[in-house]
């Protein structure tokens, strides 16, 4: 097996990690000559990881061409606003039967499609049966440094999803599997945004009653969402969608979570995605999925709250007393 990972971020170095350590030989695929070439002469990603040993069995390479020869699998790694684009350039490389797994988590901006949607708008029919989705609760830090993590692999096909399941597999990697993809979907990329909103509300002093009411009906708003959009409501309960939830609006490692404290603290948002320095995926995709719940006409409110901060520069203080005086009503 040979493997495949596009993005030399911090996730697809991880997930490159997690092959390597088993012996999966890896070519990590990046647009940063810089650090390519210290992943592969130094075994490090000192801008995305610093500090982490990488495995021997990981080789990168800037090279998209030389990247995909030979890959029994491919994992897409690049930021969700950058899939389709590294998909279109990619295509040509690729192989039908050729699991393809998709790690981003985001909605589209422009279609408001998830990263499955654009996948299959972008690649030919056969392929589309060996797409997957992985979601979770999954920090890069701690999956790089090997701490114990749960993560769901989703698909349309129980064959392949279980290959894809067998092959990230190791003593602290632990993968389900999943055919709802778009319930891990919409949960991987809608908790972000709560993320934001959590951050936000411990950052203007707020305590653990706000962030615990945050993140339940943060919940609630994803899982109205992912079922319009015809997910099984359980998946929502699952490592995709509460525990990748409640990972990220309580921890400090994420960066979605910081931003919206930054933002609470009443610093400007370009100042703390500079700081920074990586993607915070909740930002655009507070656009998106506001746009989409508009759409699809579901009542997302912590959603609005946080696209119009994050987008229309909406006073917190404000925000927040809109949220609290909204019309009462009845919890389910
Ligand atoms: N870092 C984490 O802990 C986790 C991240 N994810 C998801 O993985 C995806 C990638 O995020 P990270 O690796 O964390 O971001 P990052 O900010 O650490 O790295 C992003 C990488 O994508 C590259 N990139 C950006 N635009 C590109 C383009 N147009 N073409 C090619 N490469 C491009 C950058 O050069 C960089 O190498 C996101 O959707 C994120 O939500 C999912 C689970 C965990
Ligand atoms: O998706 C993640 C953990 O599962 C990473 O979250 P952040 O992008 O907020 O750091």
């Amino acid at each position: 097996m040979r493997a495949t990972v596009l993005g030399a971020g911090s996730w697809g170095t991880a997930l490159a990690s997690v092959l390597g350590g088993k012996g999966v030989p890896v070519t990590l695929w990046g647009r940063d000559a810089e650090v390519v070439q210290a992943i592969t002469r130094d075994h490090e990603n000192a801008r995305y990881l610093p500090g982490i040993k990488l495995p021997a069995a990981i080789g990168a390479t800037t090279d998209l061409a030389r990247a995909l020869e030979g890959a029994e699998l491919v994992v897409l790694a690049v930021p969700s606003h950058a899939i389709r684009q590294v998909v279109i350039e990619a295509k040509r490389h690729l192989h039908a039967g050729v699991p393809i797994v998709s790690a981003a988590k985001g909605i589209e901006v422009e279609t408001h499609m998830t990263m499955n949607e654009v996948l299959e708008d972008v690649l030919p029919v056969p392929m589309h049966p060996y797409l997957c989705f992985l979601g979770g609760p999954s920090f890069a830090k701690e999956v790089a440094r090997n701490l114990p993590t749960a993560v769901t692999i989703a698909g349309r096909w129980e064959r392949i999803t279980r290959g894809v399941q067998a092959v990230f597999h190791t003593q602290t990697f632990r993968p389900y599997t999943s055919t709802d993809i778009t319930g891990c979907e919409i949960g991987g990329c809608v908790k972000n945004v709560i993320a934001i909103a959590a951050g936000l509300s411990d950052g203007m002093g707020y305590g653990g009653n706000a962030r615990a009411a945050l993140i339940t009906r943060g919940l609630t708003e994803i899982t109205r969402l992912a079922v319009r959009k015809g997910a099984n409501p359980l998946t929502l309960s699952g490592l995709a969608g509460m525990g990748d939830l409640v990972l990220t609006c309580s921890s400090d490692l994420s960066r979605n979570r910081r931003v919206g404290f930054g933002l609470g603290q009443g610093r400007k948002l370009e100042e703390i995605q500079r700081e920074l320095g990586q993607v915070a995926e909740g930002v655009l995709n507070a656009r998106s999925v506001h746009e989409l719940a508009l759409k699809a006409r579901v009542d997302m409110p912590i959603t609005q709250m946080v696209f119009r901060l994050v987008h229309e520069s909406y006073p917190p203080q404000q925000a927040v007393t809109d949220l609290m005086m909204r019309e009462i009503k009845s919890e389910i």
